[in-house]
């Protein structure tokens, strides 16, 4: 379709509801009868899995696949990976094998423009194509912004984000001047509020003050479901639970590969995300998914042990 609209969801921080916002946005238009395409750009899978397929290193096309295609200049069946879903939006989807891409693309020609010459490539077919983005201002989301019309910008409505708000203004800024002058932020959504707490509310009024005048802050807020999120790692069955986090546990002596492995086996079985089980446990996010990543050991095992399960 000639007016295909691209849109960015993004923001570095993570667990601040990049992928429920894809999820919903996009199966909201198609229910407004849009052709809507998904792009799965987090390595985690987060999206993929979240739209039902977590055995996502099974896949023989993804993302990964038509981008180092793209890199290698092979010919290639653009549409090849991408996936149907039954609530009316297609996916093209993600695994671990996107990260590799990241240190493929270092010597690779016009690396910001991946992504966007392939999205050239499919999105003829839709009105509406939405990023999820990766929690960082890596290559991958500096692609994802080069390939867009616009941004949105998910917020955690709890924690005032200054910091990581200038910063993420700042490398629009920068995508903007060298490599995608007409590159739009549509607006900030504020995401798992819960208005109750004087604290959401002074966060959400802080927000509006401080980069209302720069940006949209959308009017609509979205309520924080406390119950579904915690309901469904309750619901878990506690002794596979237990089983696997023992073998996790067993000390510093536990190869880091092994770790790696049984937390994701952890992760499929209580078929949560890394933000889920670290909210559960009062983890920092990126702690677990530098585990999850084989990047780090748990440096306190006992305190695992005692999880409130
Ligand atoms: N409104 C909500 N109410 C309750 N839980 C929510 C809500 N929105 C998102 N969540 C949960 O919060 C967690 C983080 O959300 P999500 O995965 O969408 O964030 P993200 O920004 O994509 O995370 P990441 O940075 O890890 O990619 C998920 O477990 C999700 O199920």
């Amino acid at each position: 379709m000639a007016n295909c609209k691209v849109i960015a969801i993004a923001n570095q921080k993570g667990g601040t509801g990049k992928t429920t916002t894809t999820v919903n946005l996009g199966i909201g238009l198609a229910r407004e009868g849009k052709k809507v395409l998904l792009v799965d750009a987090d390595p985690q899978g987060d999206l993929t899995t979240s739209l039902g397929w977590p055995e996502q290193d099974n896949l023989s096309v993804t993302l990964a696949t038509q981008l180092e295609g793209i890199v290698a200049d092979r010919e290639m069946d653009s549409h090849a990976g991408i996936l149907h879903h039954e609530e009316g939006v297609d996916l093209i989807p993600s695994n671990i094998e996107l990260a590799g891409l990241e240190v493929m693309l270092v010597n690779a020609m016009s690396r910001e423009l991946t992504l966007k010459n392939y999205l050239n490539e499919v999105k003829n077919g839709y009105d509406y194509v939405l990023i999820d983005c990766m929690p960082s201002l890596g290559m991958l989301t500096i692609k994802a912004l080069a390939a867009s019309d616009s941004v949105i910008v998910p917020v955690q409505a709890q924690y005032f984000p200054a910091k990581g708000m200038t910063q993420l203004m700042k490398t629009i800024g920068k995508v903007q001047r060298q490599i995608n002058p007409a590159l739009k932020v549509d607006g900030v959504l504020l995401t798992l509020a819960d208005m109750r707490t004087n604290l959401a509310r002074v966060t959400a009024e802080s927000i509006r003050q401080n980069y209302g005048r720069m940006v949209k802050v959308y009017q609509t807020v979205i309520p924080v479901g406390v119950k579904a999120a915690e309901k469904k790692i309750r619901e878990m069955e506690e002794e596979a639970v237990r089983q696997a986090l023992s073998e996790q546990a067993q000390g510093p002596g536990i190869e880091i590969e092994k770790l790696r492995l049984n937390f994701d086996t952890l992760l499929k079985t209580l078929s949560v995300s890394v933000s889920d089980l670290a909210r559960f446990l009062s983890y920092d996010p990126s702690y677990l998914s530098r585990i999850r990543k084989g990047q780090r050991k748990l440096s306190d095992p006992q305190n695992l042990r005692r999880m409130p399960f």
